[in-house]
């Protein structure tokens, strides 16, 4: 196996390895190496699974947030409440080891998606039902 300094295989500077096609590998600590990425996506898809979950359970509940929003005549955004959740999560992602950037992105994900689907919701009059996930 062809190694740099640092330590990595000379293609590893490549783009993409499609690591399934390594699974049959003469090589027992390439096969090992395999093995052990192999348990660790399991691990990957059940995260992503209870992400993917979670998120469409949060989703509905902005959903109705916005239908109240705009029933109410209230406006998408709530800075003072947005300020709240990222001081929240900052001190959720330090305490559980995440780097807080990938909190902060996080939140700017949801939020802005969120009230883009609140302006949709507004549009058409407080109908949450005009989103995908009630369809
Ligand atoms: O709590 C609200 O007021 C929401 O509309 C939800 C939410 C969020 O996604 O958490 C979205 C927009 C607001 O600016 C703040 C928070």
């Amino acid at each position: 196996m062809t190694t740099t300094e640092d330590g990595w295989r000379a293609d590893a500077r490549e783009e993409a390895t499609d690591i399934d096609a390594f699974a049959q590998s003469d090589d027992p600590q390439m096969q090992h190496i395999v093995e052990r990425i192999d348990t660790l996506r399991a691990s990957i898809d059940n995260i992503d699974m209870a992400i993917v979950a979670l998120l469409a359970e949060r989703f509905k509940a902005t959903a109705q947030v916005g239908a109240l929003k705009a029933r109410a005549g209230f406006a998408a955004a709530d800075y003072a409440r947005e300020e709240q959740q990222m001081e929240r999560l900052r001190l959720v992602a330090q305490a559980a080891g995440l780097d807080v950037e990938i909190a902060e992105q996080y939140r700017e994900f949801v939020v802005t998606e969120t009230k883009r689907r609140h302006r949709r919701i507004a549009e058409q009059g407080g109908d949450a039902g005009v989103l995908d996930i009630f369809a």
